[in-house]
This record gives C-alpha cells, sequence and structure tokens, in this order.
C-alpha cells in the first residue's frame, strides 16, 4: 500500500525556494513546453470554476512532465475584491502525485509557489526584452504578487529606482515600508509609468490601469493580473502598439481579455525566444502576458519535496 502524502507547510515551502534556483529550471520548462512537435510536456489549458456567489473562481491545473515523471496539479481559487478587503485574493494547493501508482506524494502549500514562480517567470521576460539600459521600474499593485516580483526584480537586475502605485495610497506605502530597499510612492499611474523602463502590473483590475500613451517607446510591461477573458489591466492602445508575449499561446487566446478584447496578435511564447525561434524584439515596447502555467508549479513541486526529504 501506498505511503499517506506527506503535508509541506507554506513556512517550509518558503524556506525551500530560491530564485537562483529557480530562473534556469523555469528556463527549461519554458523551452520544453514551447518546442515544436514536443510530446514531453502535457498541460491544458487551466479548467476553471466560476464561484459566483463569492466573485471568484476554481482553477484546476494539471501538467505532466514526461522526461523528468513530473505529475502534478495546483487547486487554485482567485477572487475579486473590493477595495479594502482583508481576504486574499489568491489560496492555492499544490498536490505531487507518483505517476506510476497514481498516489498523492505530497500536499502542499502553493501560494509561495505561485508567487515566486510567477515572479521568475517575469524576471526572465524582463531579462529578454527590457530595454539594454533599465533604470527604472515601476509596480503598480502593492499585495503579495508586487512583492515577489520586488524581490525577484531587485535581485537579479540594478535598477536606479523602484517606484510603487496602488490604488489606496496606504497600501503603497505600507509596501514601500515593508522592502529591503527604497520605494517612492506614487499617487498617479501616470506619474508612475512615466520614463519607466520596466513596469510590473501585479493589480486585481479587470478595467485597463495602464494606458498605452504614458509608456515610455521601448519599455518592457510584464502583466500578471487579469487573467480572466473579460479582464483587462492594458488598454487597447498599449496593447496594439507592443509586440506580444506570452507563456501560453493557447491559454492566452482562450484567458486573456487583454488579448481577446484588444485583438492583439501574440508574437512569441518567451520558450520560442529561450530556443531562439523567435526573436526578443527589445528595442520595441513589448508587453509579457503572463497567465501561470501548471509547468512551473510542477518544477517547484519536485524541488520543494526532493529537498524536503533531504532536510537533515
Ligand atoms: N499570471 C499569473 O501567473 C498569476 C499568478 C498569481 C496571481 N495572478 C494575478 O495577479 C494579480 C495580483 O495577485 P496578488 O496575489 O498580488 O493579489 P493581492 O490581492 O495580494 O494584491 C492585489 C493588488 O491589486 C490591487 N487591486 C485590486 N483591485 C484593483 C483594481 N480594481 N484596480 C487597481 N488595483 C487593484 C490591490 O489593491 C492590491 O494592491 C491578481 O490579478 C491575480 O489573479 C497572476
Ligand atoms: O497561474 C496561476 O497560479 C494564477 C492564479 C490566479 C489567476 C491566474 N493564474
Amino acid at each position: 500500500m501506498a505511503e499517506p502524502p506527506v503535508l509541506i507547510r507554506q513556512d517550509e515551502v518558503e524556506d525551500l525556494l530560491h530564485y537562483k534556483d529557480l530562473i534556469p529550471r523555469l528556463e527549461v520548462a519554458l523551452r520544453k513546453f514551447s518546442k515544436l512537435d514536443s510530446a514531453e510536456v502535457i498541460q491544458p489549458v487551466r479548467t476553471t470554476v466560476p464561484l459566483q456567489k463569492y466573485n471568484g473562481f476554481l482553477g484546476l491545473m494539471p501538467a505532466y512532465l514526461v522526461h523528468e515523471d513530473i505529475l502534478c496539479t495546483k487547486l487554485v481559487c482567485f477572487y475579486k475584491r473590493e477595495s479594502g478587503s482583508t481576504l486574499s485574493s489568491t489560496q492555492a494547493t499544490v498536490l505531487l502525485f507518483d505517476p506510476e501508482y497514481g498516489n498523492v506524494k505530497a500536499v502542499m502549500d502553493g501560494e509561495v509557489i505561485t508567487a515566486k514562480r510567477t515572479a521568475a517567470v517575469s524576471a526572465i521576460s524582463a531579462k529578454l526584452l527590457m530595454p539594454a539600459k533599465s533604470d527604472v521600474l515601476t509596480i503598480l499593485g502593492a499585495g503579495h504578487q508586487a512583492l515577489s516580483h520586488y524581490n525577484v526584480f531587485t535581485e537579479t537586475f540594478s535598477f536606479k529606482e523602484v517606484r510603487v502605485w496602488s490604488r489606496r495610497k496606504e497600501t503603497a506605502e505600507r509596501f514601500a515600508q515593508s522592502t529591503q530597499g527604497h520605494v517612492t510612492v506614487w499617487e498617479s499611474v501616470e506619474e508612475a509609468v512615466n520614463g519607466a523602463d520596466v513596469i510590473v502590473t501585479v493589480t486585481g483590475a479587470s478595467e485597463p490601469v495602464l494606458f498605452g500613451q504614458w509608456v515610455k517607446p521601448g519599455a518592457h510591461v510584464a502583466a500578471v493580473g487579469a487573467c480572466r477573458p473579460d479582464w483587462r489591466e492594458l488598454d487597447d492602445v498599449l496593447m496594439r502598439q507592443a509586440e506580444v508575449y506570452v507563456d501560453s499561446r493557447e491559454g492566452a487566446v482562450a484567458e486573456s481579455g487583454d488579448i481577446i478584447l484588444s485583438g492583439a496578435k501574440v508574437f512569441a511564447e518567451l520558450g520560442e525566444v529561450l530556443n531562439g525561434t523567435r526573436p526578443a524584439l527589445r528595442e520595441k515596447t513589448t508587453v509579457f502576458k503572463s497567465l501561470g502555467m501548471g509547468i512551473q508549479d510542477a518544477v517547484f513541486a519536485k524541488l520543494v519535496f526532493e529537498q524536503w526529504k533531504n532536510k537533515p
């Protein structure tokens, strides 16, 4: 009989996942995902169950990496929260299976995995697409993803200035007090993004908050929120003037309101750029539209489990 699953808590996942280990592993996974005719990665588009009564969704994100023999699924609930709500907007649990027998080997917290893997993928997009000289980073939103993006972006790159905007100024101020380095708080998005080389949008918005007319030509935008077909963070002008990169084309055309409603064309998947089959148009204005993929959770679930087993 199979062993019962182990339970890995949020603080344990936090201690075990470091960006320096995450970025190379994610690059490998993104490359495999975007290889033409590859059967190495099996990842259907997320199944989403609406929770209308609570203004939320349950997303099921299974993935199988054949070569590494990693079978995993994340279960993630995400909500649209009113301003001032103290309820969390994302709750996630990751299940890691033994693919041969089908039993669950580990049940682990998925919130830290979600925060760190999403930020690490955005950092990969910035590494490939931001202007060669990037001094100013602006973060729109001041929640969990804002902090994980701040951490990985400041660990990976050397910005001279980091700015934050949030729809409530006090949230942005709290955020700025919680970061290791200096962050300036801005009251309007227009001012916050003026002259920015890299802009990260990590809001719970369902209407555009970032407008193309404010974005410096050649800037890179990592757009992480608005993960529903009728939600927006970016306006049509920006979506049409930028070269649009995604994690998964299939996911993007099914789930991204910014892509579907603007009619913008997807130029490439990040994995295609990493594979050298599509170019990184660094000199143009670029948008990386992130939706999140099960394989990103799967590689980390395996890493967490292995490290947890080997803990002294
Ligand atoms: N692409 C991915 O892989 C991925 C992964 C996880 C989360 N997300 C999405 O990223 C976003 C941020 O997630 P989080 O965990 O940081 O959430 P969070 O609740 O911790 O923070 C959300 C932030 O957005 C702000 N906000 C909420 N509604 C807004 C609105 N209407 N206009 C402007 N700002 C608004 C909040 O004030 C807060 O600062 C969410 O949309 C979430 O669904 C995407
Ligand atoms: O890939 C994810 O984990 C997220 C969760 C929340 C909504 C969008 N995608």
